[in-house]
């Protein structure tokens, strides 16, 4: 069963091909790390998959209506703008509407969501009022209460200290044992190939790798797509992936 399917997914933004000819699919169980050098086209990709900016070729999230769509998929983008200073539990419940007001079950899942995040105690706070670290945790929360069978999340764990970035990629991990799909983008190749099932390396406007981590991750591919080197290595607590020096 599939989730999600594109098919050579191209978008050119004034007159630059960002990328072209990528195919993917997200089988339930699966969290996608997506990795690439600093305008790679990473996000461009993610909103290209969810059908927010013209693209050529298909995603069958693009091809939904945007009710169903909002049902599908739930989408936190890199921008963490929070408009008005509501509490952090009224924003998160933001994340039911696409629901249309079911109580019973919209009361869980926003508590679910607020366990996840660890936010139970910042639940009552205004959410202008946080830290940026802390925005993220409640903006993400805010998707995982949408409870969409597919959570696209573009460097949700930008900026939070390290004890949060383990958490989120654990409950974003445990999230995708539970059944559901996520790809995110992330700028850290250690936590993701710790926490991801697997990687797509996005470089030279394409799909460089599509695979296991260890594979995506191998000295070749992270030379020619970050011209970096790095320390690897199984552990008994699991890979480790050191970037080291530039190339
Ligand atoms: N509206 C736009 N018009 C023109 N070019 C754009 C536009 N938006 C993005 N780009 C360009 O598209 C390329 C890909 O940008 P994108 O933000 O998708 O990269 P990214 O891989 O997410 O980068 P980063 O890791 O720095 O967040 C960049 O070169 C960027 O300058």
């Amino acid at each position: 069963m599939s989730l999600l399917s594109c098919r050579n997914l191209a978008v050119t933004l004034r007159d630059r091909v960002i990328f072209e000819e990528v195919s993917l699919d997200l089988a339930p169980g699966e969290l996608v790390g997506l990795i690439g050098p600093n305008g790679a086209g990473k996000t461009t990709l993610m909103r290209a998959i969810l059908g927010l900016l013209p693209h050529g070729g298909s995603s069958s999230l693009a091809a939904l209506s945007p009710g169903a769509r909002a049902l599908k998929a739930a989408w936190m983008p890199q921008a963490r703008d929070i408009a008005w200073p509501v509490r952090v539990e009224d924003l998160v419940a933001l994340g039911r509407l696409p629901h249309r007001a079911r109580p019973a079950q919209d009361h869980a899942a926003i508590e679910a969501a607020l366990d996840r995040m660890g936010l139970q105690r910042l639940r009552h706070r205004r959410a202008t009022r946080l830290s940026g670290g802390e925005q993220a945790r409640v903006l993400l929360a805010r998707a995982l209460a949408q409870e969409a069978p597919v959570l696209l999340a573009d460097e949700p764990i930008a900026g939070l200290d390290p004890e949060h970035q383990i958490a989120t990629m654990t409950a974003l991990r445990m999230l995708a044992d539970e059944g559901r799909g996520v790809i995110l983008s992330l700028h850290d190749l250690g936590l993701a190939a710790r926490h991801c099932t697997r990687l797509i390396l996005l470089a030279e406007g394409q799909l460089l790798a599509d695979g296991p981590p260890e594979e995506v991750l191998s000295p070749g591919l992270v030379a020619r797509a970050f011209r970096i080197t790095a320390y690897r290595a199984d552990t008994p607590n699991g890979p480790v992936f050191q970037p080291l020096t530039t190339l």
